[in-house]
């Protein structure tokens, strides 16, 4: 087998273009929106004014703020057509193809006919996605059709009551409103940049959000957070975790929710979220799940020199708040749709079509051979 080329594969390390709307990996703890901290943020936002700050490069004023929130949760119900979409997605399908077929879809309800109307289309999307996700999920799991509209004052909290159909609690309203924060924008990665290439070609928002979705299911992207807790679940103490990753390591397998393509130590998002699923998990009453997650932790950095990303304790803080593990990724849609949609003005702004050139390594010039010489 011909050894696997890296130098720039990727385009790793090379600049695609200029954005205003964040940093990685180069000041502060790591992590900036618009100048502030990621931690700043997660400390004193909510997630609704990160949404804002994305979308208008500063943060709002409280009448502002309760302008926009209330706009979002006028926006929150799905048109009868798209419930019927839903309810004809089967059970066993992948909850990131939901996603994309929800976005999809919306877009042919209510397309954006005129990048006039951007706002509108990201802000209904950010709106839709909690029970766009739960519609199908309850239907097609419990055979409940849910009611889409919540009292509830958060994206965070309307979704978990959408999910359960119960009141949250104060604290699963802030770790799920914290991690929307964490999740919410991340440079040039993937999914964002997909979406950057759908817009340069002066597409609609939703086939750059629907086109995003896709990049975002991979566990090498966004799946990652589902991964990490299934293979979690195998391991039965942390001393069975540092065995069974040895052998993963071994058979050069990847381990899910471990390394990143830019931070080169640690991700700041790690320990923010890592704090909040120890808190849940006391709250919870678990004996291990928490400590097999840090005994994964100490024993990657050790060996591998290889740190927590976003993703990894993610995974127990959403298990331990109740969040079956299909749903995981879906949740990072919800909030990562805003530095997408974020990108996509930006791109708009000052467009030009994205088309990178290649080097060819393919065959020499040759004649087409008569199809029974071949
Ligand atoms: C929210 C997010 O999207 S964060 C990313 C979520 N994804 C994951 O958690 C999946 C697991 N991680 C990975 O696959 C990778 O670390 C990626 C995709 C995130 C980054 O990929 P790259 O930029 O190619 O990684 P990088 O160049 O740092 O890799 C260096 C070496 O470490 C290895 N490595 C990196 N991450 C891992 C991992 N999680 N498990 C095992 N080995 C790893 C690579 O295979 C590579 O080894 P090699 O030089 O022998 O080939
Ligand atoms: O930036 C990346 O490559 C991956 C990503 O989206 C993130 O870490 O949030």
């Amino acid at each position: 087998m011909v050894d696997k080329k890296l130098g720039g594969a990727g385009l790793r390390g090379q600049s695609a273009g200029e954005t205003k709307l964040c940093t990685v990996g180069k000041s502060g703890t790591g992590l900036t929106y618009c100048g502030y901290d990621v931690s700043d943020l997660a400390d004193n936002a909510t997630f609704e004014e990160v949404a804002f700050l994305l979308f208008n490069g500063e943060l709002p004023n409280q009448a502002q703020l309760d302008a926009y929130k209330a706009e979002l949760r006028q926006m929150r119900d799905l048109p009868q057509a798209l419930k019927e979409v839903l309810q004809r997605i089967p059970k066993d399908a992948h909850p990131m193809d939901v996603m994309r077929t929800g976005c999809s879809f919306l877009g042919n309800l209510e397309p954006e006919t005129d990048f006039s109307e951007q706002n509108r289309a990201a802000n209904r999307l950010l709106a839709a996605f909690p029970a766009i996700m739960t519609y199908w999920y309850r239907y097609s799991h419990q055979g409940i059709e849910i009611d889409c509209v919540t009292d509830e004052d958060s994206i965070g909290g309307h979704f978990l009551k959408l999910l359960t159909g119960n009141t949250p609690s104060e604290l699963h309203r802030r770790v799920i409103d914290v991690s929307l924060i964490l999740y919410a924008e991340h440079e040039f990665n993937a999914s964002t940049f997909t979406a950057r290439v759908c817009a340069s070609t002066l597409s609609d928002m939703f086939s750059c959000i629907t086109g995003a979705i896709g990049s975002l299911r991979g566990p090498l992207h966004g799946g990652a957070n589902e991964a990490a807790m299934d293979m979690i679940q195998t391991f039965k103490s942390p001393e069975d975790a540092k065995i069974q990753m040895a052998g993963m390591l071994e058979r050069k397998e990847k381990i899910m929710g471990f390394g990143h393509a830019v931070y080169r130590t640690t991700d700041p998002r790690n320990v923010i979220i890592k704090r909040w699923s120890e808190k849940l998990a006391q709250e919870f009453g678990d004996t291990s799940l928490y400590d097999i997650s840090v005994a994964c932790e100490e024993y990657m950095w050790d060996t591998k020199k290889l740190f927590c990303n976003a993703d990894f304790f993610h995974a127990s803080a959403y298990h331990f708040m109740g969040i079956p593990t299909k749903l995981f990724t879906p949740i990072f849609v919800c909030s990562r749709l805003t530095g997408w949609a974020a990108h996509v003005m930006e791109q708009r702004d000052n467009n030009r079509i994205i088309r990178p050139s290649a080097d060819y390594i393919g065959p020499e010039p040759r004649k087409v051979a008569p199809i029974a010489k071949r």
